[in-house]
């Protein structure tokens, strides 16, 4: 089937820094946010950790060797913040930043091409304690910086940037439901969060024409379709405002340089919207390349007025992931078709998908069959949404290694390939690796 993708349409895998590189007191690398939060008992399954993870700091060249087999022509991965700035701010780390030179060269040597994420959630911590980290408006300074730092250093060969992984996450689930770093749980909180995150986005995109001329920037998002659990006004309605919450928030603003209007209404009705001064909606629309689309699943919502969004989420009747998440390929066609229409039509590149498996080692092997039917609906997904004339640009699978699944530690499993815990983190292709490889190699 991958023939009737594009010409030169980027097939990949996807990591994130703190997930999989370890070496998390090492070389002079500074302490992130989540170093802090998954050693605070209670906070991560099992009291799991990224101190370690997948080892991918000293195992990228056996990591790289795996994609090049695999044939991959794309890898996206995060830069750590506090491996390069260990302090957020100031002087250079240069042994992280050697790291970075290294990986990215040697993917470059084997024909893969790098696509970048600025941020994917391991805030330093240093800027966490001393100015209050993403609460603070002057972290779109310091994200700039940082961001500018990078582009001089790897922008003479990384091409594809991304500035920020999800802040949907790094304000929500970190700062409203308070299960991720830090670990707040306060609604006025994260809206302002979210609010600093897309000021440093903006910030970020503007650094980048500075410095790269010949690149692309873009952001992604957490990109989950909503549906209404019935046909009725009220569910509708629901959906509509739960849709804003989730995607539009972050999907609209950047783009028109306003919040979704309804739901900015209830939020300043109830006293907890973020404060917008003279210039931040221009800085947070600076316009920007592509979009980076993060699909995993659907939620099927209805009215539930007891809430500030007005709405619950309610179990589908799909079958589900290992993480509870509905297989719904449908959702990503629907929703890579309303991202291009509504959002600017951009080039858009499938920046994450893939599934939690129950994966077992038998006799050395893992038979992930419902991975390898996943991988199949989802590629045939976003085939429909290209027909359909969509600017797809890319498509990578989450994730090339089994690794830190934050909350839930090496609990869950969304590798391609299996890293045994228990064996010295021996890496082990599973069933779905060959069939994405078998599928890169066909015409
Ligand atoms: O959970 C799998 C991955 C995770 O490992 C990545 O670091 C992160 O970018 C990521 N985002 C999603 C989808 N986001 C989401 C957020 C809240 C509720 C449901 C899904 C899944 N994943």
């Amino acid at each position: 089937m991958r023939a009737v993708f594009p010409e030169g349409f980027l097939w990949g895998v996807a990591t994130a820094s703190y997930q999989i590189e370890g070496a998390d007191f090492e070389d002079g690398k500074g302490p992130s946010i989540w170093t802090d939060f998954s050693h605070r008992p209670g906070k991560v399954n099992s009291g799991d950790n990224g101190d370690v993870a997948c080892d991918h700091y000293h195992r990228f060249s056996e990591d790289i060797e795996l994609m090049k087999q695999l044939g991959v022509n794309s890898y996206r991965f995060s830069i750590s913040w506090s491996r390069v700035l260990p302090e957020g701010r100031g002087k250079i780390n240069r042994k992280g930043s050697d790291f970075y030179n290294k990986l990215i060269d040697r993917l470059l040597e084997v024909g893969i091409q790098p696509m970048v994420t600025l941020y994917h959630w391991d805030l330093p911590l240093e800027l966490h304690r001393k100015i209050d980290g993403w609460e603070s408006r002057d972290m779109r300074h310091y994200f700039g910086d940082y961001s500018s730092l990078v582009f001089s250093e790897f922008g003479d060969r990384v091409k594809h940037w991304i500035t920020l992984n999800e802040p949907y996450c790094s304000s929500h689930v970190s700062y409203l439901w308070g299960e991720h770093a830090p670990g707040k749980r306060d609604l006025k909180t994260s809206l302002t969060v979210a609010h600093n995150l897309l000021l440093s986005h903006g910030e970020a995109v503007r650094r980048f024409r500075e410095v790269v001329k010949d690149g692309t920037i873009g952001l992604a998002n957490v990109s989950t379709f909503v549906e209404p659990a019935t046909d009725s006004k009220e569910d509708r309605w629901a959906a509509r405002i739960r849709d804003q919450f989730i995607n539009g928030w972050f999907f609209e603003t950047p783009i028109t340089g306003e919040y979704p209007s309804e739901l900015f209404k209830r939020f300043n009705d109830a006293g907890v919207q973020p404060l917008i001064e003279d210039g931040d909606m221009d800085l947070i629309s600076t316009p920007f390349d592509f979009w980076g689309v993060n699909y995993y699943t659907r939620n099927v919502i209805r009215k539930e007025e007891s809430s500030i969004l007005g709405s619950e989420v309610v179990q589908g009747e799909l079958a589900k992931t290992e993480m509870g998440w509905e297989v719904y390929p449908e959702g990503l066609e629907a929703f890579l078709y309303k991202t291009f229409k509504e959002y600017g039509k951009k080039p858009i590149y499938i920046t994450e998908n893939g599934m939690a498996c129950k994966d077992k080692l038998t006799d050395g092997f893992v038979e992930d069959f419902e991975r390898v039917d996943y991988m199949k609906r989802h590629f045939s997904s976003a085939l429909s949404a290209l027909k359909a004339g969509v600017d797809l640009r890319g498509f990578y699978v989450w994730s090339l290694l089994d690794n830190f699944e934050w909350s839930y530690g090496y609990s869950k499993r969304f590798g391609l390939v299996y890293v045994d815990y228990e064996k010295g983190l021996k890496r082990i292709p599973k069933r779905s690796y060959y069939y994405y490889r078998d599928f890169l190699e066909r015409d």
